[in-house]
């Protein structure tokens, strides 16, 4: 198994960014994980208090259960993939079975911020995008998909997500072996994570 690690900051494209690596691989070779559905089960707060978690910190986490599953799934078992709900602001009851597959991609904010995740990754990425595109990307998709508004998103950019950008986000670019910008829409990049991942894999 080949697993490929992609951060960068929100709003970068990492999601994006991911769709357009994996399209080209037949269904059942490569799955996606995402940083995002292993935010602590915060169960024990009011959904008013959950509101008030910084989620752009690294212990906002479960890097333990996340890395777990890394590894079950590198020795070819399979995994129960917690589900997140950014509305409630936390983890739900559903589960997603996630089998092993040749490419497994592994996506987040966070994820090259843990130093026993980052030895995990046969290859590591790291989407890049200017702040202030990222403000106005994060701003569209957390009121068109996230149940946010304006002032919420601004908010939250300027007391969190900006201050824990800088401080822990940006700099594990210095982990990664390829940088990817995003700042438009960026085929070349994409097309030579593809060609390493082709190259891996023969
Ligand atoms: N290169 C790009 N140019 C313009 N919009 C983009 C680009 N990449 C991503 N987007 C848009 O920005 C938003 C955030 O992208 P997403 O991939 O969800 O970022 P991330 O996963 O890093 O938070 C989405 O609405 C997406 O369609
Ligand atoms: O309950 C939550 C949990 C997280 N967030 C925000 O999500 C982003 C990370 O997601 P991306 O898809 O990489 O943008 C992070 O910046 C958190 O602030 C949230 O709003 N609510």
């Amino acid at each position: 198994m080949l697993i490929i690690g992609i951060g960068g900051g929100t709003g970068s494209g990492k999601t994006t960014v991911v769709e357009q690596i994996i399209s080209h691989f037949p269904d059942g070779e490569v799955a996606v994980i995402s940083q995002d559905s292993y935010y602590k089960d915060l169960s024990h707060l009011t959904k008013e208090e959950r509101t008030k978690v910084n989620f752009d910190h690294p212990n906002a986490i479960d890097f333990p259960l996340l890395c777990d599953h890394l590894r079950e799934l590198r020795a070819g078992r399979s995994v129960l993939q917690p589900v997140y709900s950014f509305v409630e602001h936390n983890r739900t009851n559903e589960t997603v079975l996630t089998s092993p597959t040749q490419v497994l991609v592994v996506e987040g904010i966070l994820i090259l911020t843990d130093a026993q995740i980052r030895e995990l990754f046969d290859i590591k990425a790291f989407v890049h995008a200017d702040s202030d595109e990222r403000l106005i990307r994060r701003l569209k998709r957390d009121i068109a998909e996230r149940g946010r508004d304006l002032q919420e998103v601004l908010n939250r950019y300027q007391t969190t997500l900006k201050p824990m950008h800088q401080q822990f986000i940006e700099p594990t670019k210095e982990f990664a072996d390829i940088i990817i910008p995003n700042n438009k829409y960026n085929t070349v990049a994409v097309d030579i994570v593809r060609s390493i991942i082709n190259e891996r894999l023969s």
